[in-house]
């Protein structure tokens, strides 16, 4: 391991450069670091969600180097014993205001770890609270490379590479520059799918998701944000490999389940699902990014991808499923409605 590498590739994304100066500038504290062990990802929720692929891009590259997530009350809770001034903490709060993860932030700096926070509020509490900050930008204007779960990529790759030599940070830009023309490829092709698809499903009061991998972080985050707590529809994310130790009692033809198949190392685990699943239920929705057009992508850099195609696929066809039921996205009935 090396702590004198210069700054990452010097390719740059046609995005937004006050992002990618902070990109840079947290990814050169982590390089300065004199030495690493360990990665925790710390967030709550959907901000969870994304953080998974980045563990699963430590597990494949790393050499040296140890990735682990947990929810923010968790990690403070649990205390693991490898957290240490060898630590990179990197927390993820759309709102910054996440009091979980802001402790959290607060916990890791107290044992020495460097903390490097994503929010999307600049001047929020988790970003005072840490020591180097991404503040991405959201909505459907900007651009995909410039989204939360991009930039968590460019951070993990950027220090793969200044920790490790890794030398795939220039390819997973060249990708990510392709990223907006995909989705919208991904999700033209898929437009009449999903307007069916609402109509359909709108009287369901359950409905599974399953992924394994890189993408089971997709499929965490629509079961419990998109489905559960946007739609109030019953849910769970089922790993594609645990589903034959349990959860595939539950398959009938009347069962709905939505089937991630990805094109990560893990893709055998969803096949072995769905070629159960689709014995016994009649209710599948199967999104397999062997379809997609993924032209611009390095080949070696779309198993880690497909999680940033899911995603706004997955979006388009739960809008569909929220305008039949007339239930918008927006309501809570409890969630920044009262202390909890
Ligand atoms: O810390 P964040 O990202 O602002 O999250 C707040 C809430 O937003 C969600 O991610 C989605 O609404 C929830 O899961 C979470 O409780």
């Amino acid at each position: 391991m090396t702590t004198s590498q210069p700054p990452v590739s010097p390719l740059s994304l046609p995005g937004n450069a006050a992002i990618e100066q902070q990109v840079q500038a947290a990814i050169a504290a982590i390089g300065a670091r004199p030495a690493l062990t360990h990665v925790f990802f710390v967030a709550c929720g959907g901000s969870l969600a994304i953080m998974q692929p980045n563990k699963y891009v430590i597990d494949r590259e790393a050499q040296g180097i140890r990735a682990d997530i947990y929810n923010s009350n968790e990690f403070i809770h649990r205390n693991p014993r490898g957290l240490s001034e060898n630590s990179v903490v990197i927390l993820c709060s759309h709102s910054g205001t996440t009091p979980e993860t802001v402790e959290a932030a607060a916990f890791a700096r107290s044992r020495g770890a460097l903390t490097v926070s994503l929010t999307h509020v600049a001047d929020s509490p988790l970003a005072q609270a840490s020591e180097h900050v991404v503040h991405y930008e959201h909505g459907p204007e900007i651009l995909p490379s410039d989204s939360s779960s991009a930039l968590l990529y460019r951070l993990v790759f950027g220090l793969l590479q200044t920790r490790e030599q890794n030398p795939k940070y220039a390819a997973l830009l060249r990708s990510l520059q392709a990223l907006p023309a995909v989705i919208a490829r991904v999700k033209e092709a898929h437009r009449e799918q999903s307007i069916a698809w609402g109509r359909d499903y709108k009287r369901e009061t359950l409905i599974y998701t399953m992924a394994s991998g890189a993408n089971y972080g997709v499929a965490y985050s629509f079961a419990i944000c998109l489905l559960q707590e946007m739609q109030w529809i019953h849910s769970q994310a089922i790993h594609a490999g645990e589903y034959f130790h349990g959860p595939f009692e539950i398959t009938d033809d009347d069962v709905p389940f939505i089937l991630l198949l990805g094109l990560d190392e893990t893709r055998p685990l969803e096949e072995r699902a769905l070629a159960f699943a689709q014995k016994f239920s009649q209710r599948l929705l199967v999104l397999d990014a062997k379809t997609f057009d993924l032209t611009g992508f390095d080949p070696e850099m779309s198993g880690y991808l497909t999680p940033l195609v899911f995603s706004p696929l997955l979006r388009q066809y739960v809008d569909r499923l929220a305008e039949e039921r007339g239930h918008p996205l927006s309501v809570r009935r409890y969630m920044w409605k009262m202390d909890y």
